[in-house]
């Protein structure tokens, strides 16, 4: 009996709004992102957050995302997301420091253009594997830029990971079946407008996701 492949999980992330969080839900998405970033036009206080939270069911995920955090802000998100995971943007040991000292699972984001950038060990829970960001951008992520998804395609991961960067409803099931993902990951690719999460766009995403399982 041939193994059962597993579908690729899918994260929406950016949500901001609780129309789009429930259509993200109703999709199916593994997991749910919100930024607590506040340079990013997809920002939520993490009052926001623990309000957009309570819609979430516990099959669900809740991610909350942290550039460079102190530990106040990471104490702070704890409060108001208890059971997230924490995606952080910051070298491995600030991530090792961070997973030690909450005892939360962490994803490291992790820019990449080339294969050499890839990890080869980790012992962090997950890697979030996207684009460096452009010159002069202001965030390190969230910019709806990709990179050569072919440079995964033999990578022996050290750690689960997500595929992530300019990734949309039309070319992800490409980029799963050039990258070897099993994990995927948007926000930019599922809005009508900087910031804007679009219902329509979080639905033919993951559709199209799951087609190329
Ligand atoms: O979404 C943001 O604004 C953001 C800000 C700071 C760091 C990361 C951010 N987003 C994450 O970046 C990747 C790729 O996003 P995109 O699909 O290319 O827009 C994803 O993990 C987002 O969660």
């Amino acid at each position: 009996m041939p193994a059962e492949i597993e579908p690729v999980r899918v994260k929406i992330c950016g949500l901001s709004e609780p129309d789009t969080l429930d259509a993200a839900v109703a999709a199916g998405a593994d997991w749910v992102g919100f930024v607590l970033f506040p340079r990013s036009p997809r920002y939520v206080s993490v009052e926001r957050a623990a309000e957009l939270r309570r819609r979430v069911p516990d099959t669900v995920g809740v991610v909350a995302l942290l550039v460079k955090p102190g530990d106040a802000e990471i104490d702070a998100a704890r409060a108001a997301l208890p059971r997230a995971i924490l995606q952080i943007y910051d070298d491995t040991s600030r991530c090792m420091a961070i997973r030690a000292r909450v005892g939360a699972p962490v994803w490291q984001a992790i820019g990449v253009d080339r294969a050499r950038d890839l990890p080869v060990e980790s012992m962090l829970d997950g890697l979030v594997v996207e684009s460096r960001p452009p010159a002069g951008a202001d965030r390190p992520g969230g910019n709806g830029q990709g990179f050569d998804w072919r440079i995964t395609a033999g990578w022996r991961a050290p750690a689960p990971w997500l595929l992530a960067g300019g990734l949309t409803p039309d070319n992800v099931a490409k980029a799963i079946r050039q990258s070897g993902a099993r994990a995927v990951d948007v926000s930019s690719g599922a809005e009508r407008a900087s910031g804007q999460k679009d219902v329509e766009l979080i639905a033919a995403f993951v559709r199209a996701a799951r087609s190329a399982s």
